[in-house]
């Protein structure tokens, strides 16, 4: 039987990728788009009657938006996926990263509220959440993660600015230390402090490196690089969407731009090493891991 999906805020960054990649797999996968008069895109009645109609409704809203969306549907019976920051650490909510453990895309497959993670965090808690679990991290580490994003990550509004204004090269911003991403971050990766985050963006649509810089001689057990390669290339064997790469000396944040895989590399020397995703914002950290989730949800999968 068809998956009816109406995706709430389909003309957004998210929701047009989301769409795209729905129609390309469309007859394959037995998926069928609802999608709504623009005109009425802000109605809230008829929004409720698509979601009335819909298995999965896909948010692709702001925060506050996407909270008011789930009180509007909540009682039509409707499934939801949320791509926004709303409801990532919400426990009745299920954290729609299928590589957390080998039991994630099971409970995603079941969940009625799904909530879709975000790009900075998917790169952070793939690389951090192994090591953790093999304790090689202790949990109470004081961990510090830097990251650069293509300007596509803040939306519309970013990347009008940065394509008819021109904006800046490259910034630095987050820098209360504060960033929307870190409860999710800490919660996933199983840390019990928050990291110190510090993201950037660079004048590119899309792409995005995640890095984390690590003292081995500070760690327990004082780990080799080795090591730390062998415990992501065991936890990610069987991954679909995650592989562990060899390091390279330079890496290039555009690399994984239109993919929806994300690639893992660690490098370095004895004593010190560099921890770092590779990843499209809008694919694996959007609109690909959101596509992924639907396939779940509707009983499936990628090959
Ligand atoms: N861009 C990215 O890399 C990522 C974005 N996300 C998240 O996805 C969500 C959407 O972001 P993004 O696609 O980038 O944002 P955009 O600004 O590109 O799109 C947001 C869309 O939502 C619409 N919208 C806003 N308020 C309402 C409302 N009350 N009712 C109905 N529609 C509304 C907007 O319409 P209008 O423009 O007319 O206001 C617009 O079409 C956000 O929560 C974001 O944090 C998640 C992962 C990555
Ligand atoms: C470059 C940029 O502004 N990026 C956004 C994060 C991308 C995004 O929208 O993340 P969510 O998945 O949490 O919604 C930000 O830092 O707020």
């Amino acid at each position: 039987m068809a998956t009816h999906i109406f995706i709430d805020g389909e003309a957004g960054t998210t929701g047009l990728g989301i769409r795209r990649r729905i129609e390309a797999v469309a007859d394959r996968h037995d998926l069928r788009l609802l999608s709504i008069d623009p005109s009425q895109r802000k109605d809230p009645q008829a929004r409720r009657d698509l979601m009335a109609q819909a298995d999965i409704t896909v948010l692709c809203l702001p925060d506050d938006a996407a909270r008011e969306a789930v009180a509007l549907g909540q009682d039509t019976g409707t499934r939801f996926l949320d791509a926004s920051t709303a409801h990532r650490v919400n426990p009745d909510w299920v954290y729609g990263l299928p590589e957390l453990d080998a039991t994630q895309p099971e409970r995603i497959r079941k969940a009625r509220f799904v909530s879709n993670p975000g790009c900075y965090a998917t790169g952070a808690i793939a690389l951090l959440r192994p090591l953790v679990q093999a304790g090689l991290l202790p949990v109470d580490a004081h961990v510090a993660i830097n990251a650069v994003s293509g300007y596509s990550g803040g939306g519309r509004t970013m990347i009008e600015q940065q394509e008819q204004a021109g904006g800046p090269a490259f910034f630095l911003y987050g820098l209360n230390l504060q960033h929307k991403h870190l409860p999710e971050m800490t919660q996933y990766s199983g840390l019990t402090r928050n990291p110190l985050f510090v993201p950037s963006v660079g004048h590119f649509p899309q792409g995005m490196i995640v890095s984390i810089p690590l003292h081995l001689v500070s760690l327990p057990g004082v780990p080799m690089i080795e090591d730390v390669t062998a415990v992501l290339k065991a936890f990610y064997k069987d991954a679909k969407t995650i592989r562990v790469m060899e390091s390279e000396p330079k890496l290039v944040a555009e690399t994984m731009a239109g993919r929806d895989d994300m690639e893992l590399r660690v490098s370095g020397h004895s004593g010190q090493a560099l921890l770092t995703a590779c990843l499209d914002n809008l694919g694996k950290g959007a609109s690909g891991a959101a596509m992924r989730n639907i396939l779940l949800m509707s009983g499936q999968d990628i090959a």
